[in-house]
């Protein structure tokens, strides 16, 4: 699914206007039935006290139009304006004086006023900002704000929580409502998937207020949400007549005293996602560990025992994942410093591979390109150093990804997948996968994939869907707590099948069974 820059969704809206040849209140209209539609549909008339909180721009407006579809319906609303500017939109206005024709008038709210009462039984519509927020709301529109999210009332926001900036860091953020459900229209905003802001933001759905189709299909964004229509279309079918060496050789190096644990989730994650053969590369210690743990896997050794100290192999690979519970000794820092001089393999690089490229920037122009990098936020502030907010975090691994022609994969709660100008956020997962881990198990089925075939990108947006989706499947049966990153591996297959699964359809009774 796209997500339309709120530049594109002004655009839209003009160009349907135009198109249409209607007026942009009647696009306000139909944005107001959809959220009419969607509260009738669950509310089914019930006198519960529906409190309206409208700005003064288009998102008030909509919030306005909505108030006389419910009143028209015999539900219980009280209607406030939050009058924070004098410019008032004209659809806004229209809306407010057919309000009036049905004799409502609304609270209108100046900084002085006292705040209303609201019970927590009640249901707070939240329309007071949309996307045009441009500022930092005044104080008392924060105090406003704060009353809302300190009632306990269910809120439910109008395109997006209030006081949330659309397309850049929120300054202050006690001045954003905290949303229980959010309606956007036509697109979910990138605010709902990025750590800082996303939080505000328990469920969302979209609206389809039908803006010009053609424009949005033409239109490129730069960013889609990755669900399973866009996985699918990734997936590559196991051919009748293949054998394992039509899935590609993964070579996993990494490990040291303590941590072959980690090779040994990479290796078989990369198995089980299809890799026809896997070699882990590692220091002579983890041997008996991983023939015995992984009987399915070859594995090659370092001269040294604890350590990765020369990383020399004859075999040929498709793919190398390297750097999973490696270390950073001086001899291995000196080793991966050879090896990445000589390699011609594209490379999945993780954790102490990160460490050591973030300690030795110049290390960056020697990883060859289509490389992707799994750093989580930490090991990537070590390589493109802090940012100011989400956004900039997000510009900052843009232009990196572009300099040195890599992928990187900016794991979180949404993980982004960045590709020069593009990004990819991922839509499975869930917070028992902050486990021990579970990046590592990342690395392998990324490698896994990419062994087959996949092309850097597809491996990489695939692997994360794959990996977040294992973690819900497991979840089910394991609750947050007990969700170890063995559990992801064991549920790799439940995620691919779960790709081809119907959803279920409701059962239809017949009058005559
Ligand atoms: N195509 C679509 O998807 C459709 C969208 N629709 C709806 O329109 C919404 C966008 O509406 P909008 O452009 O009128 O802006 P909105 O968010 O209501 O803000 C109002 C104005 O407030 C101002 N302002 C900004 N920050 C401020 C601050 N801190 N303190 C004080 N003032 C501040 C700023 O004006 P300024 O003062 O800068 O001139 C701004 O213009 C969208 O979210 C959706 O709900 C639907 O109607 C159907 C079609
Ligand atoms: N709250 C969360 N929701 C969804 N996925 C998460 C969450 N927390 C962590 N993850 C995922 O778990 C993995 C953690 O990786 P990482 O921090 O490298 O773990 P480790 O180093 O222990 O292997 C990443 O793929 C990340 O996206
Ligand atoms: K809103």
């Amino acid at each position: 699914m796209k997500l339309y820059s709120t530049k594109q969704i002004y655009k839209a809206d003009q160009i349907s206007i135009k198109k249409e040849e209607i007026v942009s209140n009647e696009l306000m209209e139909r944005a107001a039935l959809q959220l009419f539609n969607w509260i009738h549909l669950r509310m089914q008339g019930a006198p519960v006290k529906i409190h309206l909180f409208c700005g003064i721009g288009n998102n008030g407006g909509d919030g306005i139009a909505l108030a006389r579809h419910l009143l028209d319906h015999g539900y219980n609303i009280a209607v406030y304006v939050v009058n924070y500017s004098e410019k008032r939109s004209k659809d806004f206005l229209i809306n407010l004086d057919r309000l009036k024709d049905r004799k409502v008038w609304p609270n209108f709210m100046d900084s002085d006023d006292e705040l209303p009462e609201i019970n927590k039984d009640d249901i707070i519509v939240d329309g007071i900002f949309g996307i045009g927020l441009n500022r930092t709301p005044d104080t008392w529109v924060t105090k406003v704000i704060q009353h809302l999210n300190a009632s306990q009332a269910f809120i439910l926001s109008i395109d997006i929580p209030s006081g949330l900036f659309a397309e850049r860091g929120t300054e202050d953020l006690n001045s954003v409502i905290r949303s229980n459900f959010v309606l956007s229209f036509q697109t979910p905003k990138l605010a709902f998937f990025l750590p800082e802001s996303g939080r505000f933001i328990e469920q969302w759905e979209v609206l389809d207020i039908g803006l010009d189709p053609d424009y949005l299909m033409k239109t490129e964004t730069d960013y889609e949400l990755i669900g399973k229509n866009e996985v699918l279309m990734l997936y590559r079918p196991r051919e009748k007549y293949a054998h394992k060496g039509t899935y590609g050789h993964s070579l996993i190096i990494g490990g040291s005293y303590g941590k072959i644990g980690a090779v040994c989730l990479t290796a078989k994650a990369a198995l089980k996602v299809g890799s026809g053969l896997v070699t882990a590369f590692v220091p002579k210690i983890g041997y008996t560990i991983l023939q015995t743990a992984l009987p399915e896997i070859m594995v090659l050794t370092d001269s040294e025992n604890e350590v990765l100290t020369s990383m020399q192999f004859e075999l040929v690979p498709n793919v190398i994942g390297i750097g999973i519970g490696m270390g950073t000794s001086e001899k291995t820092i000196t080793a991966f410093t050879k090896f990445l001089s000589s390699n011609k393999q594209p490379l999945v690089i993780d954790a102490d591979a990160l460490n050591i490229i973030s300690n030795n920037k110049g290390l960056l122009e020697q990883i060859p390109e289509e490389s992707i990098l799994t750093p989580h936020p930490k090991e990537l502030e070590r390589l493109i150093g802090k940012w100011e907010d989400d956004f900039e975090k997000l510009a900052k691994v843009k232009k990196f990804s572009k300099k040195y022609k890599c992928i990187v994969v900016i794991k979180g709660a949404h993980t982004i997948v960045i590709k020069n100008e593009k990004g990819y956020v991922n839509t499975t997962g869930n917070p028992g996968m902050a486990t021990a881990g579970s990046g590592d198990v990342l690395t392998g089925v990324i490698t896994g994939l990419k062994a087959q075939g996949y092309t850097p990108l597809h491996a990489a947006i695939f692997g994360v869907y794959l990996h977040g989706k294992a973690g819900d499947i497991a979840v089910e049966k394991t609750g947050f707590q007990s969700l170890i990153a063995s559990d992801l591996i064991e549920n790799l297959g439940a995620s691919f099948l779960d790709l081809f699964k119907i959803p279920e359809q409701p059962i239809v009774k017949q009058d005559n069974q």
